[in-house]
């Protein structure tokens, strides 16, 4: 093949032409006393002191609220005693939460990275590198979907033979194994194609949906084989069965009748060895490997979720390809970006600044979140804030996704000063063991018993026993003396899809806010931990998270509470002439407007910021508190952690729903019953405070209540679709009639007792 040849030898040239530039620099360097060229920048957020003024004003009125709740306690015997205690630890736990959210606020920093400058050294001199992808169920996370995020991880601009792409498959299904295999075909033109035109995304499902209107020859071939291909793939699934024809196939007879999602022997199949000659993409050239592992599952051993996946991957990788770099991603994160390896290597590569940092983690984005982002899940706010401030105390967190890692801190490697990675590790000398013999060593890596006695999920690899095994992992990455970047450059690296129903999204923050309340709770928090060992403003920054559960508890307080006793006549908050009244005003209206400006700052509309308000609303009312009590029946040995897994799909009408922003319901989960309950109570208070004002005339009479009418008259201001859910939507997305009656029923009981 000449053209092989010729290009080979171009290639050779130019690295050759690389090097001596690079020795050249070097000299030039050494004889003017040049200083190294930084590969990354970090820049101060500006405008800081004028917050910190701010911030402690708010402080200030924190204070003052506290000092009238200590000062005008009702005594014995009279009225309202209870409410007044309780609404007082309500506040001071606000207040203490407003401190903890003070950390990210503090000091943010953005980096940006030098990649040009990177693309001057020498292509050889780059480190390997494995993605890891993971998936764990082929209905909640269809095969197509996953096979688009291992073809863009396939398409990275870097050199192919440096490039290795693992799908872990937790439901060891052989319809996944079989549309990866479709994919290790269509990588074939797939990959050149990319390169050839500098295709952006390289995901093939988002890039052929984003492009309607018509192309060349070449692309119209390509779309076709693509559609062909996910056809094919989608009837695959939709039967539950490979065509006969393939079970004969090598991969395909890993499988056999019995085998189910969790009972099933380990599988690790090479459908692409970069090595090997022969594999080539339709331009000539080489290919990326790619490895699909499926590790050991029997019901009467504890697979420990993703970690369980994630240090399988680490195991079996270390026997393929052992890169010193490893890029981590959930099966729906396809890469939006070509360039970000070369992005994330500026920062290990740096000569001054790189060696200690352990990971670099990109934001977690979504290309589904509609305009008004009516369930708040765009995490707008923690990735233009909360990441950055945390950044900027030495530790971004570790989020599951979109993280490059280097592999020797995945495997425990305290930080050392003298310590110097060998980039270079792999790049040449690989090993020269056929495939069928590397498939069998990494299968015996991923059986249920490898890990018996051994350090892995505590001292090595992903932590076990946690809902948020990514945040512990980090934060025990860090207490080892690594730091860690966040870096979100313009053009996005990673998009993911948003849960598209309130259950899904709930469940997700259940999730989380478990997790994190666990390691808050444990020997790990953040405080005990750290201490020592990484900043203080990280710390904090941790329980951010580590408290959102706890909150639960002060904001069903206060959303019931100060209605019910509205309707009583009770008041709890200064009258409007009063001027206690100014620390509540300001703290109020200083918290909400500083966050609407954060929350347009970062790219939110104004109606995504009030839905924004509500599902935090929500959230604390079902998720965080079912997040406690699952934390606390943990801790008693009453349950055992679970993780559902966040569908990636929706069915036709509930998904014209969530196009048109319209609030999914559809079920009777206890967590809707809670919402509906709120909604109606604050709805009878609210009547009932109306009723008064009426009855007793003028607003004069009702002086000592207006803060409880307000807010109240916000509580259900912010809960309008939930009594359209309720009464006026005949959907199937609304709220069922046995969530209604329930929800009903309690809100009026609420309110009989309290006026009795
Ligand atoms: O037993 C399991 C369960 C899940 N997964 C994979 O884990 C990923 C994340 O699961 P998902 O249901 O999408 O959860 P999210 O809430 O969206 O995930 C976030 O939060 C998790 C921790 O709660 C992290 O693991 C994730 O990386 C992070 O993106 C997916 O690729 C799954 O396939 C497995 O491999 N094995
Ligand atoms: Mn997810």
């Amino acid at each position: 093949m000449p053209s092989l040849w010729l290009e080979h030898s171009l290639y050779a040239n130019l690295s050759h032409e690389h090097k001596r530039a690079r020795e050249k620099r070097e000299e030039r360097r050494e004889k003017m006393g040049e200083s190294y060229e930084p590969l990354f920048e970090t820049k101060k957020v500006k405008g800081r002191l004028a917050y910190k003024l701010f911030a402690c004003s708010m402080l200030v009125g924190i204070c003052l609220i506290w000092l009238y709740r200590a000062t005008h306690v009702p005594g014995w015997g009279e009225q309202g005693r209870w409410a007044w205690m309780g609404i007082f630890a309500a506040e001071l736990w606000f207040g203490f939460y407003w401190i903890i959210t003070q950390s990210v606020r503090w000091s943010p920093v953005y980096r940006h990275t030098h990649t040009e400058k990177l693309s001057q050294r020498d292509e050889t001199e780059l480190p390997n590198v494995d993605i890891f992808v993971c998936t764990a169920d082929p209905i909640a996370e269809p095969p197509t979907l996953v096979i688009s995020t291992v073809l863009s991880a396939m398409a990275y601009n870097y050199p192919p033979e440096k490039l290795n792409v693992y799908l872990s498959d937790d439901a060891g299904s052989v319809l996944t194994f079989y549309a990866l295999w479709e994919a290790s075909h269509f990588a074939k033109h797939w990959i050149p194609f990319c390169k050839k035109y500098n295709v952006e995304p390289r995901s093939p499902a988002a890039y052929f949906s984003n492009l309607c209107n018509p192309h060349d020859a070449e692309w119209r071939f390509i779309k076709n084989l693509y559609e062909e291909m996910a056809d094919r793939i989608d009837s695959v699934v939709m039967l539950g069965k490979i065509p006969e024809e393939l079970s004969a196939n090598k991969g395909f007879m890993e499988w056999s009748s019995g085998m189910t999602s969790r009972n099933h022997p380990p599988i690790v199949q090479i459908l692409i060895d970069g090595r090997d000659q022969g594999s080539i993409g339709s331009d000539g050239n080489a290919l990326p490997t790619l490895v699909y592992m499926a590790r050991e599952k029997r019901p009467q051993h504890h697979h420990n979720f993703k970690a369980g996946a994630m240090n399988a991957l680490i195991r079996a990788s270390s026997e393929i390809s052992n890169s010193p770099v490893i890029l981590n991603l959930d099966c729906d994160m396809y890469s939006n970006n070509s360039e970000s390896i070369r992005d994330a290597l500026c920062f290990f590569l740096d000569e001054e600044k790189g060696h200690d940092i352990g990971f670099v983690q990109y934001p977690q984005l979504f290309h589904n979140i509609t305009k008004n982002d009516l369930y708040d899940n765009s995490l707008n706010v923690i990735t233009k804030v909360d990441h950055p401030g945390l950044d900027g105390w030495g530790g971004s967190i570790y989020i599951g996704t979109g993280c490059f890692h280097r592999r020797e801190i995945l495997c425990g490697r305290k930080y050392s000063k003298d310590y110097r990675e060998d980039w270079k590790r792999g790049v040449e000398g690989k090993t020269t063991r056929s495939a069928c013999v590397l498939e069998e060593r990494a299968k015996s890596l991923i059986t249920c018993t490898y890990e018996h006695n051994t350090q892995w999920g505590q001292e090595i690899g992903l932590k076990y026993d946690c809902a948020v095994e990514d945040v512990i992992t980090g934060l025990l990455i860090q207490c080892r003396g690594w730091k860690s970047v966040f870096t979100n450059p313009p053009r996005k690296a990673f998009l993911g899809v948003a849960p598209t129903t309130l259950a899904e999204s709930l469940v997700q923050y259940k999730r989380w806010s478990e997790g994190n309340f666990q390691i808050f709770l444990s020997k790990y928090c953040p405080f005990i931990l750290g201490r020592g060992k990484i900043k203080l403003g990280l710390r904090m920054g941790y329980c951010i998270y580590g408290l959102w559960a706890p909150n639960s508890l002060p904001t069903i307080y206060y959303l019931v509470i100060p209605s019910l006793c509205l309707l009583k006549g009770i008041s709890l908050f200064p009258k409007i002439t009063s001027p206690w009244l100014v620390p509540f005003a300001y703290v109020a209206i200083g918290k909400h407007v500083y966050g609407l400006v954060e929350s347009l700052q970062s790219g939110n509309t104004l109606a995504g910021w009030w839905n924004s308000q509500r599902m935090w609303i929500l959230r604390r009312t079902t998720s965080f508190l079912y997040g406690i009590i699952a934390t606390i029946l943990k801790l008693l040995g009453i349950s055992k952690m679970g993780f559902t897994i966040t569908a990636k799909v929706s069915d036709g009408d509930a998904s014209k729903r969530y196009e048109q922003e319209v609030m999914e319901f559809g079920s009777s989960s206890s967590m809707f019953v809670i919402i509906a309950a709120i909604a109606m109570l604050n709805f009878f208070c609210l009547v009932g405070g109306l009723r008064k004002l009426v009855i007793d005339g003028g607003i004069m009479g009702l002086e000592p209540l207006f803060i409880q009418i307000l807010l109240c008259g916000l509580v259900v201001a912010i809960h309008l679709p939930i009594y359209e859910a309720l009464f006026m939507r005949k959907d199937k997305g609304s709220l069922p009639p046995s969530v209604a009656f329930l929800s009903l029923g309690f809100a009026m009981l609420a309110s009989l007792l309290t006026i009795a």
